[in-house]
Parts: C-alpha cells; sequence; structure tokens
C-alpha cells in the first residue's frame, strides 16, 4: 500500500470530487461516517464524548462526526476552537447542520476550555493534514489542557499539531492521543519511533479515495499490508524434494553466544530451506548437533571463533545457494579474515547481520565487497555505524534510503514499523509486530528466515520484504499465545507460519 504525502493527499482528494464524482461535503460525511463505525466499536453509547473542532476540514470532520454519534445516542458536547476569523465552506456547512441538533461552545480565551474528567473521550479534531505551521495560541492552550487531561483521546486522521510527513522542531506541541484513527492511507508520520506521543495506537478507515489515482501517484514509501505480503509467498509443487528448497549455509556463533546461532539455525529450518548446514566455533558442535538435529554442522577448526577451515568436508562456498551471516560471531581479527574471505568467494546476494554488519563498519574495505542485492539487517545502533548520527526520524530515511542506493543492497532497518530500503529508493515499512519482540534473539530469528527464503530462490527484495513481515507476524502470534512480556525469541521461531 502506498504511502502519499501530504500534497498527494490533496489532489487525491481533489481527484475524487471531480472523477467518482462526489460532493466535497459527501465525501467530508463519508470520512466522518467511516470514523464514527470505527469509534462505535470501541466505545459505547454511554460514553460521554468531548469534540474539539478547528476551522478546516479536520473541524468539519468533527461536526460531522458530532451529528452522526448524537444521531447514534451518544452524549455529545462540542467545542469549535476560534483560531481564525475564516472557517472552510464544508465546515460551515456541517456548523448549520449540527447548530439544529445542540448548540457548540466557543473557545476564544483560555477560561473557555471546560474540564475533562477521567470518563470523558475527547475526540480531537482541531487541526488535521492541512498544517502548515507550529500551534500556538489559542489552539496550543486547548492542546495542551487535553494533554494533561485524565481523558482517554481519539485523533480524527493526524493529531492536531503533527505533521504528516516532515519532522515537528523541539518544543512544537501537538496532541497526544491514544488513538489515531487515519483515512485511507497511512501517513508516513504515524510510522516514526519519534513520533510515538503523538500517534498512540492508530487505525485506517476506507472513506473510498479513487484507486486510479492512488495507482499512478509515484512514491518511494510504502507500507505492507496482509494481503501484499501473501502475494509473495511461493506454494510448493506437488513433486518437489528437498533439492529444490536450496541449501543454505549460516556462519553463525562463538564461544558465549551459541543460542543466536541455534535460534537463527531454527529459524531457517522454519521458513522452508532444503537442508542447512551451520558453520560455528569447534565449541558450538555438540550445541547445535543437539539442539537442532535438523541442520548438519561444520565445525570450525578453531575453539572459539569463526576462521574458515573445517574438518568436516563440505561444498564450496560458493556452491551454497544461500549465506547468512553475523549472528553472534564476535569481532576477533581471524573472524574479519574469514569474512573478507567469505564476501569474496560469494559473489551473490547473502544476509548480513549483526557483528558482521559492526566488522563492515570497522573495517570500511569490506563495505566494497558488498555482493548487490545482499540484505542487510541493521538495527539502529548498528546502522548509525555504518552511516552517521541522524538529527531526526526523516534524516535517517534519507540516509537508509541514500545508503541502500549507493551500495546497490536492500537493508531491513529494524524495529518497530521495520524499514526494508531497495536499491531503486523505495522503502516499505512493516505492518506486523510487537514490542515483545523487543528481546535478545530475535534478531537471529530473522537472519535465519531471510537466509532460507534466499536459499528457496526468492528474488532478494522479495524475501526481505516477506521475511520481515513473516517474522513479525511469527511475534505476533507468540504474543497472542504468551503474551508480550513473556515472549522469547525461540517462541517466534515457534510462531512461524507460511500459509
Ligand atoms: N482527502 C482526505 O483524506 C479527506 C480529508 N478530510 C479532512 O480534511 C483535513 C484537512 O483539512 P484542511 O486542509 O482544511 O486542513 P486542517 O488540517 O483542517 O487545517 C485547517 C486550516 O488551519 C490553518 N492552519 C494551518 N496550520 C495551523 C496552525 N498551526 N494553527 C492554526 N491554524 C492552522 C490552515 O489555514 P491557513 O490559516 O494557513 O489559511 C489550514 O487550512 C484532513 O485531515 C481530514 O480530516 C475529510 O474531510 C475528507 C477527505
Ligand atoms: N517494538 C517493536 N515492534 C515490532 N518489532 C520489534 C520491536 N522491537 C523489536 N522488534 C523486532 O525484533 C527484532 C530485534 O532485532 P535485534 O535488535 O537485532 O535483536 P537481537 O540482536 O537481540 O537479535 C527486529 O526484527 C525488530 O524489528
Ligand atoms: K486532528
Amino acid at each position: 500500500m502506498k504511502i502519499l504525502d501530504v500534497e498527494q493527499i490533496r489532489q487525491l482528494d481533489k481527484y475524487t470530487i471531480a472523477n467518482e464524482p462526489i460532493a466535497p461535503i459527501q465525501l467530508m460525511e463519508r470520512a466522518s461516517q467511516a470514523f464514527v463505525d470505527w469509534f462505535r466499536m470501541r466505545f459505547d453509547a454511554l460514553t460521554p464524548v468531548k469534540i474539539f473542532c478547528g476551522l478546516g476540514n479536520n473541524g468539519g470532520d468533527g461536526l460531522a462526526i458530532a451529528r452522526l454519534l448524537i444521531q447514534a445516542n451518544y452524549i455529545v458536547e462540542v467545542f469549535v476552537v476560534r483560531h481564525a476569523p475564516r472557517e472552510s465552506d464544508d465546515f460551515a456547512h456541517n456548523h448549520r447542520r449540527l447548530k439544529l441538533l445542540i448548540n457548540p461552545h466557543y473557545i476564544e480565551k483560555p477560561g473557555d476550555m471546560p474540564t475533562l474528567r477521567q470518563k470523558d473521550v475527547v475526540i480531537d479534531a482541531i487541526l488535521g493534514s492541512g498544517i502548515s505551521r507550529p500551534v500556538e495560541g489559542i489552539v496550543k492552550v486547548v492542546v495542551e489542557a487535553i494533554n494533561r487531561a485524565p481523558a482517554q483521546v481519539v485523533a480524527v486522521d493526524i493529531a492536531s499539531g503533527l505533521y504528516a510527513n516532515q519532522p515537528n522542531q523541539p518544543g512544537e506541541v501537538a496532541v497526544q492521543p491514544d488513538y489515531t484513527v487515519t483515512f485511507e492511507l497511512p501517513k508516513l508520520a504515524l510510522l516514526l519511533p519519534g513520533n510515538a506521543r503523538w500517534v498512540g495506537e492508530w487505525h485506517m478507515v476506507d472513506i473510498g479515495l479513487h484507486q486510479r489515482f492512488i495507482d499512478q501517484a509515484p512514491t518511494p514509501f510504502y507500507y505492507t499490508t496482509d494481503d501484499e505480503a501473501r502475494l509473495l509467498l511461493r506454494r510448493r509443487d506437488k513433486f518437489s524434494h528437498k533439492g529444490t528448497f536450496g541449501h543454505a549455509l549460516l556462519l553463525v556463533g562463538s564461544y558465549g553466544k551459541m543460542g543466536a546461532a541455534v535460534l537463527a539455525a531454527r529459524a531457517c529450518l522454519r521458513s522452508g530451506v532444503g537442508l542447512l548446514t551451520v558453520q560455528v566455533p569447534h565449541c558450538g558442535y555438540e550445541v547445535l548437533q543437539t539442539a537442532v538435529p535438523e541442520a548438519m554442522c561444520r565445525p570450525d577448526v578453531n575453539e572459539r571463533v569463526l576462521t574458515g577451515p573445517s574438518e568436516v568436508d563440505g561444498p564450496a562456498l560458493a556452491d551454497y545457494s544461500a549465506l547468512g551471516l553475523g549472528p553472534g560471531i564476535g569481532k576477533a581479527p581471524e573472524t574479519v579474515r574469514f569474512l573478507r574471505e567469505v564476501m569474496t568467494a560469494f559473489n551473490r546476494p547473502m544476509v548480513i547481520d549483526a557483528d558482521a554488519l559492526n566488522l563492515i563498519a570497522e573495517h570500511r574495505d569490506l563495505m566494497g565487497l558488498l555482493p548487490e542485492n545482499s540484505i542487510l539487517t541493521p538495527h539502529p545502533k548498528e546502522f548509525e555505524r555504518l552511516t552517521q548520527r541522524w538529527q531526526n526520524d526523516y534524516d535517517k530515511l534519507e540516509l537508509l534510503r541514500d545508503f541502500a542506493q549507493r551500495k546497490q543492497v536492500i537493508v531491513v532497518l529494524k524495529g518497530a514499523y521495520t524499514a526494508v530500503a531497495l536499491p531503486n529508493g523505495e522503502v516499505h515499512f512493516n505492518s506486523t509486530g510487537n514490542p515483545g519482540m523487543s528481546t535478545g534473539g530475535t534478531g537471529d530469528v530473522l537472519t535465519g528466515v531471510l537466509t532460507a527464503l534466499l536459499a528457496q530462490g526468492y528474488d532478494p527484495i522479495e524475501a526481505a520484504v516477506l521475511g520481515v513481515f513473516a517474522h513479525g507476524q511469527a511475534g505476533d502470534v507468540a504474543a497472542r499465545e504468551r503474551g508480550q512480556i513473556g515472549l522469547t525469541a525461540s517462541d517466534v521461531v515457534d510462531g512461524l507460519r507460511w500459509d
């Protein structure tokens, strides 16, 4: 699903009005009805609702929502924040209609702000995607009072004061909602970690904007939906055999970090690889053979770290279908040498994670050896080591796009809404996963998943988008089974399903 910017959304609005065709006021009605449908599933009619409206179309939505909720027997009070002399036409229309049902209150000075109680639910319809400058004056007073109040807050489209696709400056004020109900498409701002308190839990509601415009609109930003991920998944052929699904090699683990090897190996097997060989330092041999009997083990001649040679014969490096390296390998000098050999000998896309990324950051010559279309899976700290510090999330996104394009690799920047940056400049934000996954080892699981997909012949871009989605989904399955807090990386492995 595409993520469009504010200007494109404005155009989309116009395009829908002209080509559906539909009157602007009807489009507002449809958006408001979609919000109300969502609202009624969350809050029953006994909930006291206080709706704060600005004077633009977001405020117009708020007034229409008020009318629809009153018609559904909710007890609604409306507060119009008079921050400007002008109001939008659709605001004015809905204002007239609402006044046939109730008298709104008007907030012009701080003393007009009502007291908000814990049982109230506030609907924030002061400003939407149309903001063009920081919140000040009476709007700021109201926003700050809403943020101090014990009431639950639901933002219409986007929290008042939050920019949809540019950074807010430090010190700027915006509503801090519990929920954001956004129209039609996700906004970039909803996906960025620095905005968490201005977003809350967000939901998307369909308001029937024109698909033809969306299909043609250029954007580098996408949000991976369930249906899109499912389309990438390949079915198994009736006459397939283990050779059909590739032979993967994982280079993982070191003394004290053999768990990373086990997790990556188990995830790789749970993601459909045909055959798996795991090379670990010698001390990991029994661990691997015991914990993951399905995998073949190639013990390194070195007791504690990976160096390359093994007393067990196996295919030449270049003969494996896919390679995944990094989890738990440490940063020993012998391992750096091995890494250099591997990256030279295996010149097809590989999965590179954890300490392999840290080593590349420390030994810049390795950067030049990255095979095109390799999948790098840094968490933010690892990405910073590969690049530089960033000012804000938007700056980070540009660094990410630039890195993926310059190095012609796929970068999976991990976290909530993991961002998969492609060599063509696109960024695909993931929609699955949960904070229960913020626990050691879940990244190692992802390395195993991605390596398995490459081994099965998935195109690296598809492997990255699908693998990240399935990994997050496995985390969601695990969280449903045992809650987020007690979730472990092994639970994520067990949650993997490919149907
Ligand atoms: N296509 C869709 O998805 C649909 C969208 N719809 C709804 O429309 C909303 C966008 O509406 P909008 O364009 O009227 O802007 P909105 O956010 O209400 O701001 C109002 C005006 O306030 C002003 N202003 C700016 N910054 C300010 C500030 N800091 N403090 C004070 N004032 C400030 C600025 O006017 P200015 O003063 O600059 O002339 C601005 O125009 C959208 O979020 C959704 O809810 C649905 O109804 C239908 C389908
Ligand atoms: N809050 C979150 N929401 C969604 N996914 C998360 C969240 N926190 C962590 N994750 C996921 O968990 C994984 C953590 O990886 P990483 O930081 O490398 O951990 P480790 O190095 O311990 O394996 C990533 O795939 C990341 O996207
Ligand atoms: K709003």
